[in-house]
């Protein structure tokens, strides 16, 4: 599956979101990773559908939208409008998972669904099927800048076995602490799309882009 660099707009600059998402699309991104959160199911707020539809206009770049957010599926539609291309959201935040999927490709947009650290392979297994990309989290989500941890590597390894057995064709997304060493680790167990914030936004963007790039590159 082709390797794809997502910086994370959480380390952007907040106070100037169009110039830094259109910077992106020239840094050599290949998605934009947006992380929404509603102050419940993590201890953050950020933004939400009016921010998105605000950034549509600046990229063509696709909208990776993560919801760290309760019950999801509440708005899947106005995600949708604001011209979202995936929406990932976290199998711990709803009761009706499998409806909350169907509702999200119902509107257009790629489906994918989001693991925390302490949640198992074994509880998205039924949703497998349904989705475009497999969301697991290398850090417990809230906050940027925290440390990657190794042990989540199991599961991507899980997951990719699955894959193989079962024909199936979702991607696999890995989000927290990701740097030029991580990504590799990352990488090797299986997954194809790494989202990166402070990283990516800590010094030159292009620079740090391109590095996460040729490491991906190297032979392991
Ligand atoms: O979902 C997230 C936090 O909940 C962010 O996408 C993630 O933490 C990216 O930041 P960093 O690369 O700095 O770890
Ligand atoms: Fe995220």
């Amino acid at each position: 599956m082709k390797n794809k660099i997502a910086p994370s707009i959480l380390s952007a600059d907040f106070g100037n979101f169009a110039r830094d998402v259109k910077h992106l699309e020239t840094a050599g991104a290949d998605l934009v990773h947006i992380d929404v959160m509603d102050g419940h199911f993590v201890d953050n707020l950020t933004f939400g559908a009016g921010v998105v539809s605000a950034l549509r206009s600046q990229t063509s770049l696709f909208f990776d939208v993560h919801m760290m957010v309760e019950n999801p599926e509440k708005y899947v539609d106005d995600f949708a409008k604001a011209g979202a291309d995936s929406m990932s959201i976290h199998v711990e935040a709803t009761n009706h998972i499998h409806g909350a999927l169907q509702k999200i490709k119902n509107a257009g947009m790629k489906a994918s669904v989001v693991i925390n650290p302490g949640t198992p392979v074994e509880a998205i297994k039924t949703v497998l099927p349904l989705v475009d990309m497999v969301l697991v989290m290398t850090v417990n989500p809230g906050f940027g800048g925290q440390k990657f941890i190794p042990e989540m590597m199991d599961k991507v390894r899980e997951l990719t076995q699955i894959r193989t057995d079962k024909k199936l064709n979702f991607e696999i997304e890995v989000d927290g602490g990701i740097d030029d060493q991580t990504i590799k680790v990352a990488k090797a167990a299986g997954a194809n799309v790494f989202v990166a914030g402070s990283f990516v936004f800590n010094g030159e963007v292009e620079k740090n882009i391109e590095k996460l790039k040729e490491e991906l590159m190297e032979k392991l």
